[in-house]
């Protein structure tokens, strides 16, 4: 079965309702990302998923025992206080050391164990993060606009590691994220949304459909184009395959 499936959602907050009818499910090692204008839903939506947003009415069903590993947009620490990523990631349980080496190790970043958390760049910070996701063994990563701050090379590469932890962990990814033309290449399946599902299917078909132009205009298109085939030509190294 799917890991979360959601039917007929609807959302709000007192008495606006902010998304209708919303019908969708995630299917173990699935990548799927969520896009839309600002005050779309998109954040609401992943609210309702992980149980922190009570529906209006319609459902959401987790798989029995699943396991979420969230990537916050962004976590605030005091730049004064001494804390390294090792430490950071005992917090608030104390994890093994190995355990602790494989997640810096599959985030991309195995050699910042000792390094303070206040000096770290932006990209390797959300790395930090991800890696602190995964130490929960996650059966589904859920990412709420993960590379803001982040340039696009920046966000580009983030993306790839992303898809990498997949690869290797087969974990399902939900993401929220306004660098479309770089976040949709990795994806699966798009879900476009506007105060419900406006569109959705692969990368390709979304940014094609007559609903997401008239939001977000056919400039994306050539981007989207362009980095799909530097993309494409990574995996042909690794795999001799395109998808
Ligand atoms: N806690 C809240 N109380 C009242 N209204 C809220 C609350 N959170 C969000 N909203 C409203 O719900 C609507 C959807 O917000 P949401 O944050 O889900 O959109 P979004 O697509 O994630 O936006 P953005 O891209 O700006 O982050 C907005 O109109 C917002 O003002």
């Amino acid at each position: 079965m799917s890991l979360i499936e959601t039917r007929g959602l609807c959302l709000g907050y007192g008495n606006d309702v902010v998304l209708r009818d919303v019908t969708f499910s995630i299917d173990r090692g699935e990548i799927v990302t969520i896009v839309g204008p600002n005050g779309s839903g998109k954040s609401s939506l992943l609210r309702a998923v992980i149980g922190a947003l009570q529906p209006v009415s319609g459902s959401v069903t987790r798989a029995k025992g699943l396991r979420i590993g969230y990537v916050p947009q962004q976590l605030h620490i005091d730049a004064t206080l001494p804390l390294t990523v090792r430490r950071f990631l005992n917090l608030p349980h104390r994890q093994k050391a190995s355990d602790i080496a494989v997640a810096l190790t599959r985030a991309g970043v195995p050699e910042l164990a000792d390094a303070q958390m206040a000096q770290l760049s932006g990209g390797q910070f959300q790395r930090v993060l991800l890696a602190r996701a995964l130490l929960g063994r996650p059966d589904i990563l859920i990412l709420d606009e993960a590379t803001q701050g982040l340039d696009q090379p920046g966000s580009a590469s983030f993306y790839r590691q992303i898809e990498e932890v997949r690869r290797e962990l087969g974990v399902a990814v939900l993401m929220v994220s306004h660098d479309l033309h770089v976040v949709m290449a990795a994806s699966d399946r798009v879900l476009c949304l506007n105060g419900h599902i406006c569109c959705e299917g692969s990368p390709e078909v979304v940014a094609d459909a007559p609903e997401y132009r008239a939001l977000f205009g056919t400039g994306t298109q050539g981007t989207l184009a362009l980095y799909r085939h530097d993309h494409d030509h990574a995996h042909d190294h690794d795999h001799g395959h395109t998808h």
